[in-house]
């Protein structure tokens, strides 16, 4: 029996519930994109644009972008998969939604009207098997409390030969422990101070755990084959700073 102060789990630590980190991913919505661009100087576009390239999705496809948060990656597969086909924006965060849907008024192309935003589970997702032609995850995979159950609706949702590409940061081997240290440094000394100015000091912080207990590059390409992708590879991008898995199934 607990007696005085009563046990809250802070809701931002790395073993935090689903239901709390989209609490976070709320909170961060209005900021996330302008810190994003400040805090790489506009990289994480390139490294985005090059996560949607390996997902080799073409013209007319029928495409998912999961964990779509404020869109950057979901407008780039509505570019390449054109007007006549047809992009999805999945994520569990609402107030990230309504960022996407605002930019998709704001940022109008012909071809965004073939964009549909949908508020879901990464796992347990509402689409009938072997439906989209690619799908992308762009910093969700890290973010999901239920990796194989994840990559497991990945695998379901995706037609035979279709491809998911998983960009995010690169949890470091021990090989490559200076960037590691790199990361942490950055996100201690750059990324939380800036945070902070937005009242968002412990939302950011929880960058750093998150990276922390992710899977390495050689632990998502055996999570994926686990699951049943055959072609699986894992690079490493920006000097091993983020990684990006491909996988077909
Ligand atoms: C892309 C960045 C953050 C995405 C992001 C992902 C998450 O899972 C979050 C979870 C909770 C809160 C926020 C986020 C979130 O913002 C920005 C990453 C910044 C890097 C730590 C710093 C990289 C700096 C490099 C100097 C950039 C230039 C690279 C070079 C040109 C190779
Ligand atoms: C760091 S953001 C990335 C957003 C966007 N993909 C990008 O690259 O800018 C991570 C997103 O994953 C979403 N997310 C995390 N876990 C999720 C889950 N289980 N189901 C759906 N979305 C999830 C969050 O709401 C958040 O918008």
């Amino acid at each position: 029996m607990t007696i005085g102060a009563a046990y809250i789990p802070s809701p931002l630590s790395s073993s935090s519930s689903a239901a709390e980190r989209q609490v976070l991913f709320d909170r961060i919505a209005p900021v996330y994109d302008s810190l994003n661009d400040t805090l790489t100087f506009r990289q994480h576009r390139v490294w985005k644009r090059m996560s949607v390239s390996w997902s080799r999705a073409k013209k007319g496809d029928r495409v998912l972008d999961l964990c779509c948060g404020s869109g950057d990656l979901t407008f780039l597969l509505s570019e390449r998969v054109g007007s006549q086909g047809e992009t999805n924006g999945v994520d569990f965060s609402s107030e990230q939604l309504s960022i996407a849907s605002s930019r998709q008024r704001s940022r109008w192309r012909r071809c965004y009207s073939n964009i549909a935003w949908s508020v879901g589970d990464a796992v347990d997702l509402r689409f009938p098997d072997e439906h989209f032609d690619a799908i992308t995850v762009g910093y969700g995979l890290r973010n999901i409390v239920d990796k194989p159950k994840a990559m497991e609706e990945i695998f379901r949702v995706l037609k035979p030969g279709s491809t998911v590409s998983v960009l995010d940061f690169n949890k470091a081997s021990n090989a490559t422990a200076f960037v590691a240290t790199f990361q942490d440094w950055m996100i201690d000394n750059v990324v939380v101070p800036a945070a902070t100015r937005y009242g968002l000091k412990e939302e950011y912080a929880y960058l750093k755990a998150s990276i922390a207990e992710f899977l390495t590059g050689k632990e998502q390409e055996k999570l994926a084959k686990e699951v049943g992708f055959s072609g699986v590879k894992h690079y490493e991008i920006a000097g091993g700073l983020m990684g990006n898995l491909v996988a077909v199934k």
